[in-house]
């Protein structure tokens, strides 16, 4: 098991995406899941990492979705920013249940329910070894849980924006749709820009790339390889400004 001497970073941004807390429901959230993922992050917390965590909420709402089925876009997407709030508690919950000390952070003020994101505030509770929860995204409508996973990562100073997914890093083309798509190991900002490739919204890669971020994609439900990243292992795909 590694210890506190094989760690490679300090402060790390975790995002998880919302599907990933449904497991095999198609909808909501599965507490079984929040227990596992709550034992992995354990593990980082254990060796010392202090770790930022954003939860999306595609097992819930996305306003792109309610837009198309006749919502008004705005609203939608504050319904997916709600969404990401109450994703955050229950994770919150089961880091708790655990004996893992965390916070909940909301972009949006929501007074009595969780506190107001504050950068400074939020530093702190890192530096203390909690885990902080940045919930209600960037806390506006258009943008997404990836940029804001960028977002946060960058103004708490983490070293790294770890983008757990469904699959095991960027390839040259989605690779649930292409079965010929191969994988990188390493890719450059302007690589995933120029040929868009979709794993992460294009915006987040744009703020990290502005801001030297890098980004290392990888599948969360491999087990190890969250714990694995952190002491340097090279599961998935690293984004960063030197790739291929
Ligand atoms: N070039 C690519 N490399 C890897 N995954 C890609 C690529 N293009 C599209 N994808 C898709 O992007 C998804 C990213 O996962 P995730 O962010 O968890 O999903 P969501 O869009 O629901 O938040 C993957 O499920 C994958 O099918
Ligand atoms: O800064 C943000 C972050 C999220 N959202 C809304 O919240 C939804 C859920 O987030 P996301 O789709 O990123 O979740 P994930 O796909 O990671 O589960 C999005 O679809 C948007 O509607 C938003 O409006 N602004």
């Amino acid at each position: 098991m590694p210890t506190t001497r094989d760690r490679k970073y300090k402060r790390i941004l975790l995002k998880l995406s919302g599907e990933q807390l449904m497991g095999d429901e198609g909808f909501g959230i599965d507490p079984k899941v929040l227990d596992k993922m709550a034992l992995e992050i354990g593990q980082l917390v254990g060796i010392g990492v202090q770790v930022g965590l954003v939860i999306g909420g595609g097992n819930l709402f996305r306003g792109a979705a309610l837009s198309k089925a006749g919502l008004d876009r705005v609203t939608g997407d504050h319904m997916g920013m709600l969404a990401t709030v109450m994703n955050a508690l229950a994770m919150r919950d089961a880091l708790e249940r655990s004996n893992i000390s965390s916070s909940v952070m909301s972009a949006i003020p929501m007074s009595g329910v969780v506190e107001h994101y504050d950068r400074r505030r939020a530093i702190r509770l890192l530096e203390d070894g909690e885990v902080v929860i940045f919930s209600a995204g960037t806390g506006n409508p258009f943008f997404t849980t990836d940029s804001a996973a960028c977002l946060r990562g960058i103004e708490v100073d983490a070293e790294l924006v770890l983008k757990a997914t469904k699959v095991d890093g960027v390839y040259t083309a989605d690779p649930v749709k292409d079965p010929t798509a191969t994988r990188y190991e390493r890719l450059s900002y302007d690589t995933v820009l120029a040929d868009k490739l979709g794993v992460m919204d294009l915006t987040a890669i744009c703020l990290c790339q502005e801001h030297d971020m890098p980004v290392r994609v990888f599948q969360m439900d491999k087990p190890g390889a969250l714990l694995n990243i952190v002491v340097g292992g090279n599961e998935g795909t690293l984004i960063e400004a030197q790739g291929e």
